[in-house]
């Protein structure tokens, strides 16, 4: 029987106080050789996501550059089609296949403004995007695993609704303090820890000045 959703790996750089970017949305945590770490992993995987806000701060390419190898499709969820038509997911979507995930309260004119672009629209949720059922829809596309790359309200989502399997963490030696910087799980939080998800912490590895923790569910 085909597996109902994709094979789920979350992965980010976090400052050793746990956040992914600094209030102002600074978020250059990794080292050129913890760059090659993580495009060898976007090269295998059939497709990366993130989500909006992702795309307006950082304007990222989401593709593999310090390695040779396949881009994988590129996934944002954006509820509202508001992405910046100057983003260079945009500008590069004639090159590298993307996917804009919407929901039902997009307007016409920014469903409109996407549809010029040569992008594969999935619309799903009412309000914001219905993850569990994109996840659907992308495993009847034979997407099997993917990895998604943040910001921290993306990994809330995909945590709180147990659509993971592995977490990779780049302990970087920077302290970013603040109450304002984003964190690795955004969103409302557990309010218990028995209501976090049990985690087994498989391989520690050290990289320069960076520990890379990567752990599965137990
Ligand atoms: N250090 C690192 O490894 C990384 C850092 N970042 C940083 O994280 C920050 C952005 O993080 P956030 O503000 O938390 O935003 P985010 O990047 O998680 O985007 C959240 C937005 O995505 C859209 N969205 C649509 N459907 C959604 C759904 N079902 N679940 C969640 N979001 C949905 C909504 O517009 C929502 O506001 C940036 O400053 C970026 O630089 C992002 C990725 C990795
Ligand atoms: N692994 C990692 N380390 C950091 O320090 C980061 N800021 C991120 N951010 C994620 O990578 C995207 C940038 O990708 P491109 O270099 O433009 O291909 C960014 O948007 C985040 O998703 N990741």
């Amino acid at each position: 029987m085909e597996k109902s959703r994709p094979h789920v790996i979350l992965s980010a750089a976090i400052s050793i106080d746990g956040k992914i970017a600094t209030r102002l949305g600074d978020s250059k945590l990794s080292s050129k050789k913890d760059k090659i770490r993580i495009h060898k992993l976007r090269s295998k995987v059939d497709a990366i996501l993130v989500g909006k806000n992702t795309v307006q701060r950082d304007d990222p390419l989401l593709t593999v550059r310090y390695v040779k190898g396949k881009n994988p499709i590129r996934i944002i969820l954006d509820s509202r089609g508001t992405i910046n038509i100057d983003s260079k997911i945009l500008q590069t979507s004639n090159k590298i296949p993307t996917i804009i995930a919407v929901s039902k309260k997009i307007s016409k004119s920014n469903l409109k403004k996407l549809k010029k672009f040569p992008v594969e629209i999935i619309m799903t949720g009412e309000n914001s995007v219905n993850i569990k059922s994109l996840m659907n829809h992308l495993s009847k596309r034979k997407i099997k695993n993917i990895l998604v790359e943040g910001g921290g309200t993306v990994n809330w989502q995909f945590i709180h609704n147990d659509l993971f399997d592995e977490i990779l963490i780049a302990i970087s030696p920077f302290i970013i303090g603040g109450i304002d910087a984003i964190t690795f799980v955004q969103g409302k939080g557990f309010d218990k820890i028995k209501k976090s998800p049990r985690l087994r912490l498989n391989t520690i590895k050290k990289l320069e000045n960076y520990l890379i923790l990567h752990y599965t569910k137990v």
